[in-house]
């Protein structure tokens, strides 16, 4: 059997959180959380550019309810490539509290694809970010959305800021809904009013299909975990970003934990603090209301939203 021995500098994810201060409004969507392995029973893929730590559908269950969320959606790391099991079988124990999203190749058949919508996926994720997955061509990946809108799911999308120019016209081809990864990966140091940010806002005016996810800001930050100048959140500086997102986009923002955090080498957040995060970025109750539960529920849970 193969030693998955963990990517050397890998952090584990936290294993205190706190309890948030801040009450999540019930029927809160955790809308971008991964399950890695166990790697014994599903194996990490060949191609795979990390090998992270075992972080099991227990696992996140277990946070779910630390954190006071009602429901997950499940995204399908790149560490599992194209083979969903893990991520499957988180779906079908939830007792109906989590959907996914898949990763799927061309040669992925009617009878594969209907099994995973059984299971309660409704999306495919197609990820540019060159250090965590090789090239796939955009014929191969425009086929795959042209068969998944039969099942009336959407595409989710993982790029660099720099790289949005190059992807506008693909994107704006693909026939479904399409739901940017972690704000499109703004350079933050860059300031909110670059012209970088001011694209990725025009992208998302233009293109009423387009959803925005606003998490990962310890991913995004230069100012860190620290509170700093009396200020008393983390990740400060990604504030004014995401803040503008949810308030120029209420209806089409999505928020979620992103445990178990693969990849970051500095620090792993205190998922409590992270929902902590959440007042500073969606000001009212009705923008709470709108970005952890009204749009998740119509995206993943349609029937009941
Ligand atoms: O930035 C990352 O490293 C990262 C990786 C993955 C993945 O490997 O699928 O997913 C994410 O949402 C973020």
């Amino acid at each position: 059997m193969e030693n998955f021995t963990k990517t050397p500098g890998w952090l584990d994810w936290h294993a205190a959180p706190s309890r948030p201060r801040f009450t999540l409004p019930p029927g809160s969507v955790d809308a971008h959380c991964h399950v890695f392995g166990p790697g014994d029973v599903f194996p990490y893929a060949p191609e795979r550019k990390y090998t992270p730590c075992d972080a099991s559908r227990h696992e996140l269950f277990a946070l779910r309810d630390h954190l006071g969320f009602a429901r997950n959606v499940v995204v399908q790391a790149t560490c599992h490539g194209d083979d969903n099991r893990a991520m499957v079988d988180a779906l079908t124990h939830s007792a109906g509290r989590a959907r996914g999203v898949a990763t799927v190749r061309r040669s992925v058949t009617d009878t594969e694809l209907e099994a995973l919508n059984a299971a309660g996926v409704r999306g495919v994720r197609f990820n540019f970010v060159k250090r965590l997955v090789d090239f796939t061509p955009r014929d191969e990946l425009l086929e795959i959305a042209q068969r998944i809108k039969h099942w009336g799911w959407h595409v989710v999308v993982y790029f660099e800021a720099v790289d949005l120019p190059e992807l506008w016209d693909f994107f704006s081809a693909l026939p479904t809904d399409v739901v940017v990864d972690h704000m499109g990966r703004p350079d933050v140091g860059k300031g909110v009013d670059s012209p970088e940010f001011a694209l990725f806002l025009r992208f998302l005016r233009e293109h009423p299909h387009v959803w925005s996810k606003v998490s990962c800001p310890e991913r995004l930050s230069v100012s860190g975990p620290k509170a700093v100048d009396g200020e008393q959140h983390p990740y400060r500086d990604v504030v004014p970003f995401a803040r503008c997102v949810v308030e120029q986009f209420p209806d089409r923002v999505l928020w979620g934990t992103d445990w178990p955090h693969p990849n970051l080498k500095d620090h792993m957040p205190d998922d409590g603090l992270l929902v902590d995060f959440i007042p500073h970025i969606a000001r009212t109750q009705a923008l709470q209301r709108k970005l952890l539960v009204d749009n998740p529920m119509r995206l993943y849970w349609p029937e009941e939203a």
